[in-house]
Formats: structure tokens, sequence, C-alpha cells
């Protein structure tokens, strides 16, 4: 087992990209993207452009605006950007230097819509009344009301809207295909979260980042029980519902699938992904309990490593191997840490003057 040597070595070439946007889109295995990105901030001494005072969001469901970030003077700048927001470049502008790396993650959107569905069930005024998704997606309009639209985010093009873009427009072509070339203009990447891991073989080819550096356990992942399985018709009804977010998600599909064959090629990226998979399977065994399998809340001893639990969703987290010595259990920690307490962490130690988050769910 390599243990903790190569968390240190490195294959990437010239210095590492250090300032960075992510745009966190919902449901879509950002949490573990922004697990990636804390780890990184924390261990290379960067800042992090965090919610100010005891907000956890940059002022989402609402455009965002240079203010909502702790800490924001003019003409100063951040390295990271990773939290919740919706999108509005001028403003993430005033707070992310000239030289930013933009990037982001999409999901397919039925997938995605399954996913808010259960995490949003008891907030969203268009879930609450749906008995079930398969109702809900059989007769949207009789839950869903445009003029509750900030409440109702989660309910219809959730991807679409966190871009900054209107959920509600027609699907017009023109339309369309210039909000996608915005996009492309703006993010150099756009990450696919069921192909994660060839994801970030590219995210850490162009960041220049060591192996280590993007190797994540699944956060945030709910539990079996908690996963409803869909009928094709509600499938295809989710994507005819979600139809802007299908297109974004089918246009970059494709061009992520075609950078990977034009940057690596079948042959390499196969070998990439394989040693992020085997430097997981390491490190899962090096400090996880039970060979890493997931536990649901109350199995998890540490109340620091619970995540929070909301609407139906029972969200997994990860017990420790009990016995890591002090440099092995800081590392490890980090790994399996929850977004809250991740994001409270770094505010306390980037923000030693101010109150602390507070956490409510923890009892802290
Ligand atoms: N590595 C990897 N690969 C594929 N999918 C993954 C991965 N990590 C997390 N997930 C899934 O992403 C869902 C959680 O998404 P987010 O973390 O973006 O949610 S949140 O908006 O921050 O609450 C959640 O989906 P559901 O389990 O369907 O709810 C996670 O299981």
């Amino acid at each position: 087992m390599g243990g903790l040597q190569s968390l240190f070595g490195g294959q990437a070439k010239g210095p590492p990209v250090t300032n960075i946007m992510f745009l966190k889109t919902h449901k879509t295995a950002s949490s573990t993207v922004l697990n990636i990105l804390y780890r990184f901030a924390e261990t290379h001494n960067l800042s992090v452009a965090l919610p100010a005072g005891l907000h956890v969001h940059l002022g989402y469901p609402r455009l965002f605006l240079a203010r909502y970030v702790e800490g924001i003077q003019p003409q100063q700048h951040f390295n990271i950007m990773c939290n919740h927001l919706r999108f509005n470049l001028p403003e993430v502008q005033k707070v992310m230097p000239n030289n930013t790396f933009y990037f982001s993650i999409l999901r397919n959107p039925v997938f995605q819509l399954e996913s808010s569905f259960i995490y949003y069930k008891t907030y969203t005024p268009a879930f609450l009344r749906a008995p079930s998704l398969d109702a809900f997606l059989a007769s949207p309009r009789t839950f869903y009301n445009d003029s509750r639209l900030l409440k109702n985010v989660y309910a219809k093009n959730n991807m679409w809207f966190d871009f900054g873009f209107d959920p509600n427009a027609p699907r017009k072509e023109g339309y369309v295909r210039a909000r996608i070339a915005e996009v492309e203009r703006r993010f150099q990447l756009v990450l696919i979260a069921e192909h994660l891991d060839e994801s970030l073989v590219l995210l850490r080819r162009r960041l220049r980042w060591a192996l280590d550096d993007v190797v994540a356990f699944r956060i945030n992942s709910r539990s079996a029980r908690s996963v409803t399985r869909l009928a094709p018709k509600t499938r295809e009804r989710a994507r005819s519902w979600c139809a802007l977010d299908w297109r974004l998600y089918e246009h970059f599909n494709r061009t992520l699938w075609r950078q990977l064959h034009a940057e690596l090629g079948p042959r390499r990226l196969r070998g990439e992904v394989e040693r992020l998979r085997a430097r997981r399977r390491e490190l899962a065994t090096l400090c996880l309990q039970d060979g890493g399998a997931p536990k649901n809340h109350t199995q998890i001893r540490d109340p620091r490593l619970r995540p929070y639990q909301p609407g139906r969703a029972d969200i997994l987290g990860y017990n420790l191997r009990p016995g890591l010595d002090n440099k092995t259990l800081r590392v490890c920690e980090r790994l399996v840490m929850p977004e809250l307490q991740y994001m409270a962490r770094l505010y306390a130690l980037q923000f030693p003057e101010k109150p602390r988050k507070n956490i409510p769910f923890l009892g802290a």
C-alpha cells in the first residue's frame, strides 16, 4: 500500500492551477468535487470565497452578488470559489482573478430530478403535494407554478437555472444554442457525473495537479432505500419536462468525450482511470471502516462526520478506521468530511475573529 507517501508525490508538470471557479450545480455529484477543492485549498493554504456570516451558500437561488462573499473588498480576489450560487459572470469577476479556471458539472437530468425530488420533497412547493415523481411528471402543471420560481427552482431545469438562465424559457433552437455557446465560452471544462472518474482525469490534467489531489470518496449519496426506480415512461417525461437541461447535458457529454479522445486517447484514458480507482481503493482501505461501505447517519459515530439529512433522503457518510495515527487521521477526516462541516472549518481557519458558522443539526 502506498500509505500517505504518494499523497505528496505528483505526476503533474508545471505549476498547478490555483485560481479556480467551480459552478456547483445541484444533485450532480458536486459535493464530491467540492471536497476535492476544499482539500486542495486547505493543504495549499489558498483563500476560498465562502458565504458571508452564517449563510451556507452564496445567495442561492438569487443571482450571485459579490457582497455574498465573506471578507470581500474592492480589488481583493480569492483563489477558489465553489459553493452553491446562481451564476452571474460580472459579479463573479469581482471576486475571482482574470486568469481563473472555470468549470462545472452536469448529470443526466432524469436522475438529477429524481435525486432532487427526494432531497427537496418537503421544501419545494411543486414537490410537496406530489405523491411521487411519477405523479408529478404525469401532470406537472398541477403541482408546478412559475410564480413561485425561487422555491420551485429544483423542480424544472435546475442546472439551466444554476448557469443563470431562465428555466421556463421556451425551447427555441436559437435561444438554446446561444446559451450553450455562452457556457462554452466561459467554462473551460464541464464534468459529467455519470463519467466522474474520466472527468476527474481530464480535470487533473488541465489543473496540473497530483493524482491524490483529485481522488475522492462518493459524498452525499442516498441509501438504496431512498432511490426510486423510474418507469421508462417517467424517464421520457422527465427528459421532456427538463428539456433545457437535457440539451445542456447532451451537448457537454459529447464535448467531454471528444476532449477525452483528443487529449488522451482510449488506452491512456483507461490507464489513468484505473490509476485513480486503484488509489481510491488504497485510501479506502487506509481510512475507512468496513472496507469503505458508506453508512447511514445513525451508524456514524463521530457527529462531525454526519451528513445533513433533508427531505425524504437518507444521506450516507463514513466511519473512519479506529486507531489511525494523527497525520493519517487528518488526511482521512478531510476525505470524508461533509460539506457543511468542512465549510465551517475553512471559515473558522480563514476568519478566526468571526463567530463560527453554526451547524444546527449537529447540536453544536
Ligand atoms: N462519484 C460519484 N459519481 C456519481 N454520482 C455521485 C458521485 N458522488 C456523488 N454522487 C451523487 O450525486 C448526488 C449528490 O449530488 P450533490 O452533491 O451535487 O448534491 S447537492 O446539490 O450538493 O446537495 C447523489 O445522488 P443521489 O444518490 O442519486 O441522490 C450522489 O449519489
